[in-house]
């Protein structure tokens, strides 16, 4: 959690009932196949996504959380359309995200929209912010000119810019206004779904507040679909709807906001929530290689609550309550073995600490 904690946001209410799923990932996997190298005879793959199933409901914002390489970035680019999946399904507002005629691409991009960490990357730094958006609604052939300058202006005032910015660069613009400008290009043409990657993780502590609050006021007004994509376990609390923690290319746990971090059960989230919250570590030992992944459970090899089964049998998604998906043998018992074991470490440090008191109270005696 090496973000800075955004100030305290005005929290967004919730949307109206959801109607029907904006999103539908069925059994979705990607396996980047790498170069062949050396000798090597067969053909290595990056596991980036394996069998990953989810839902998000029209109007709610999905949290995606899990540490960098765990395939948010690829569930992303998937749900998009930006690269073909290896297996499995993914459709958007009823349409399949593996179209590729330009109808269906320009359909796509009208009804989803990304905007990522980087609002610098994602603007033509030669271009001007106004000669930028206007491009966009002209590569959808949207409107005349002087229509094209109403829809402008009108996107950058709900991002509470004026037209002042038209004529700048981007070169001329702090992280915060082009991140403002990056939200407002996305909405112009209207999208029912905003996918955002990790988009305040490069900006100020005080502008990524703004930020968010601005994305929780636009997803009420335009009642859009989100995905949230962070590292950051605030971020995605303070937007999401449903939270879906992922590891090494798996969703392991999905739940309510509230019921994940009032309620966890997978000791990945656990151990995540516990190090934003000051009370444990950041998850111990590396994650393992998405070339060969664990056998069993992927997480076996950093979890203290392993056993043979974990190292061999990869768990199912239990259903632990309604709504809240587990992929964990040992989700039962979870919460009370790590308690124990915190209170264990905190009693051996408590030991630890009694002893040098009582070694220096002897040294000085002596
Ligand atoms: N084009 C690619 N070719 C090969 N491997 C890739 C490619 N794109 C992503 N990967 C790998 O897929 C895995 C998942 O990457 P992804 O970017 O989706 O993770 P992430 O959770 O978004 O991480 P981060 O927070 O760092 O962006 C990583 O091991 C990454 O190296």
């Amino acid at each position: 959690m090496s973000a800075a904690a955004p100030a305290t946001p005005d929290a967004p209410d919730a949307p109206d009932a959801p109607d029907a799923d904006m999103v539908v990932v069925e059994a979705a996997t990607k396996h980047f196949r790498l170069p062949r190298r050396g000798l090597r005879r067969r053909r290595e793959h990056v596991h980036s996504l394996d069998g990953v199933t989810i839902r998000v409901p029209a109007g709610q914002v999905l949290g995606l959380v899990g540490e960098s390489g765990s395939g948010k970035s690829t569930l992303a680019r998937v749900v998009l359309g930006l690269i073909p999946l290896t297996s499995g399904r993914v459709s958007v507002d009823g349409m399949d995200a593996a179209v590729r005629d330009g109808a269906g691409r320009r359909r796509l991009s009208r009804t989803a929209q990304l905007v990522f960490q980087d609002p610098h990357a994602a603007l033509d730094p030669r271009m001007t912010i106004g000669e930028s958006m206007h491009a966009v609604l002209a590569q959808h052939r949207i409107g005349t000119r002087e229509e094209r300058a109403g829809t402008v202006s009108a996107a950058l005032a709900e991002v509470g810019l004026d037209d002042g910015y038209l004529g700048r660069h981007p070169g001329a613009c702090s992280g915060g206004q082009l991140q403002r400008v990056v939200i407002a290009r996305a909405l112009l043409l209207g999208p029912k779904l905003l996918i955002c990657d990790e988009p305040t993780s490069a900006l100020d502590a005080s502008v990524q507040a703004r930020i968010l609050n601005l994305l929780g006021r636009l997803r009420r007004e335009h009642r859009l679909t989100m995905v949230m994509i962070s590292h950051d376990l605030r971020v995605v609390r303070f937007l999401g709807d449903r939270i879906a923690v992922m590891y090494l290319g798996e969703i392991v746990e999905l739940a309510d906001r509230d019921d994940l971090f009032d309620g966890a059960r997978h000791p990945y989230t656990l151990a995540l929530l516990a190090a934003a919250s000051g009370a444990g570590t950041e998850v111990t030992g590396e994650p393992p290689s998405p070339i060969h992944p664990p056998a069993g459970c992927r997480f076996h090899p950093r979890c203290p609550l392993a056993t043979d089964h974990c190292r061999t049998e990869p768990p199912p998604a239990h259903e632990v309550e309604r709504g809240h998906q587990v992929r964990c043998h040992r989700w039962s018992e979870s919460r009370a073995a790590l308690a124990g074991e915190a209170g264990a470490e905190a009693g051996d440090e408590a030991a630890e600490r009694a002893a040098e008191r009582a070694g220096k109270e002897n040294g000085r005696g002596a």
